[in-house]
């Protein structure tokens, strides 16, 4: 969007007026799977029609501690050279205390809405326009006067995991700001939208299976990391999965997430060698006899072992059984999701799913597996994809795929077979309807951009003087004329540009 023609009235620094008057999302939706054992309260803010954050930054930020910005400013090392944090360390360089404000940014656009609040479209106010993207990000906006204790409290357990992460299928936190009584989240912007509005692109709502192959495979490397910092997940389901401009994927929503100690092992496995030349004939007194050769394989196992929950939180149709029985769960939640995920990937809906949310929830009580029907000529993988599923949705936690050896043991089932883990994040998404790769724009070396700014300013100063000149020397002259030579000089020069 062109940040000219922003329908948003904002004041330039002193008294930030972040008002919205038109909510109608473009690309996403609200939905209502997600369930927590919370109510909402009269004044939540999905109840409202729109929102208006109205205070004096400055004012607060001298009188009051209740407007502090936190995690600016601060990237790993790894991250130093993120254009992202150097668009924010350029924008806050002349900020006295080097923390990024709201007045920082401008908001371009509302991208939906969520249980807690609001997300925006936002960049920075300093142009970037070398490098658009770098200066573009979401800003999750939570009025805490809206809330209840308990959605208070979803969101100091979001703001608490995002400050934790570092991950490429994760999002950043760039910058946590709390303002009177906002706090504000500024994350990775996802432009290509969720999983779930892709599958409804998809005919009958499924994706390819390269394409599920593919998604799975980054979701898992996402749970895997969040597993070995100790959080299990609780909210998996295609609308929590984003994809970036570079279509990999960004999981999001963190509000029902639980925390859990880790103690991160290296196991040893024995495991038989395959391959003609890995046996090997033994010669005893007994006669010679063939004997398979074995070898000893590390794994690194991080799994919140001792995670242990009793709050009913998640989405209906992607509950597990022991989340719906009340007595206690554990990371095996996520495992069990993430077989109804890659299930609602390759079939278009969920496998337990009823006529209603009670009788969704009965389904996964009284499960005992699930059921495929096999087609005839059914696509290459698909018989190991079944395998996968039936392995992740088993009832019994202790039994079920990854709740011993986590992610590992998910990794080397046959149907992610081929997959360099290591290298996933170099892969080249699937292009599927609805998320094709865009043309990469021609590479503009720094100093061409700043030739092109200086030849812009120069053609603007002109047209100034013209314009004056004109208005002082004919002042019966057609303004509609002037702007439209003006304006059609302009753009024959600026593409010759
Ligand atoms: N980083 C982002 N980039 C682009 N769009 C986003 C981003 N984060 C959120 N959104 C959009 O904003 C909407 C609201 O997001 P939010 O995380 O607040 O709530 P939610 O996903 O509906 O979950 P919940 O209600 O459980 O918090 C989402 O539906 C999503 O489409």
């Amino acid at each position: 969007m062109d940040e000219e023609t922003t329908p948003f009235p904002i004041s330039d620094y002193a008294d930030l007026d972040l008002s919205f008057t038109s909510f109608t999302s473009s690309s996403t939706t609200v939905t209502d799977r997600t369930f927590t054992t919370s109510c909402s309260s009269p004044r939540s803010s999905l109840a409202r029609s729109s929102l208006t954050l109205s205070f004096n930054e400055s004012r607060l930020s001298t009188t009051s501690s209740t407007a502090t910005s936190t995690a600016t400013n601060t990237p790993l090392n790894h991250r130093k050279w993120d254009p992202h944090w150097s668009a924010i360390k350029a924008a806050t360089a002349l900020s006295s205390d080097r923390t990024l404000h709201l007045s920082h940014l401008k908001l371009l656009r509302h991208l939906g809405t969520g249980n807690l609040g609001r997300v925006f479209l936002c960049r920075l106010r300093d142009d970037h326009r070398d490098n658009p993207d770098a200066a573009t990000f979401a800003l999750k906006v939570v009025d805490k006067d809206s809330l209840t204790p308990k959605k208070l409290g979803h969101v100091s357990t979001e703001a608490e995991i995002l400050s934790m992460l570092d991950h490429p299928f994760l999002p950043t936190l760039y910058a946590r700001i709390d303002v009177s009584h906002y706090t504000c989240l500024l994350i990775d912007y996802c432009p290509n939208g969720d999983l779930h509005n892709l599958l409804l692109l998809q005919p009958l709502n499924r994706l390819p299976l390269p394409a599920v192959r593919f998604f799975a495979a980054e979701v898992l490397v996402a749970l895997e990391y969040l597993h070995a910092l100790g959080v299990v997940y609780r909210d998996l389901k295609p609308e929590n999965i984003l994809l970036r401009g570079d279509r990999h994927v960004m999981l999001s929503d963190f509000d029902l997430c639980f925390k859990a100690d880790v103690s991160p092992a290296v196991q040893h496995r024995r495991v038989e060698k395959t391959g003609p030349t890995r046996r090997k004939n033994t010669h005893s007194c007994f006669g010679s006899r063939r004997e398979h050769e074995e070898e000893m394989v590390a794994e690194f196992v991080a799994e919140p072992t001792t995670a242990y929950s009793k709050s009913c939180v998640g989405t209906h149709e992607y509950l597990a059984p022991e989340l719906i029985s009340g007595n206690g769960h554990g990371n095996g939640v996520d495992w069990w999701a993430f077989g109804v995920f890659i299930y609602e990937l390759l079939h278009g809906t969920t496998p337990f799913k009823g006529g209603s949310k009670e009788s969704t929830l009965r389904n996964i009580a009284a499960s005992s597996g699930v059921r495929f029907h096999v087609a005839e000529g059914e696509e290459e993988g698909m018989k190991e994809a079944r395998d996968l599923i039936e392995r992740l949705l088993v009832r019994d936690p202790r039994r079920r795929l990854g709740c011993s050896k986590g992610a590992t043991e998910i990794k080397q089932h046959p149907f992610f077979g081929g997959i360099n883990w290591a290298l996933i994040r170099t892969y080249r998404p699937p292009e599927v309807n609805g998320l094709r790769r865009r043309p990469s724009k021609p590479h503009v070396s720094p100093v061409a951009a700043a030739l092109h700014k200086r030849k812009k300013c120069w053609w603007k100063g002109l047209c100034h003087f013209v314009k004056t000149r004109c208005n002082k020397h004919n002042n019966h002259s057609n303004s509609n004329y002037y702007k439209y030579y003006v304006s059609s000089k302009m753009v024959r020069k600026s593409s010759q540009i």
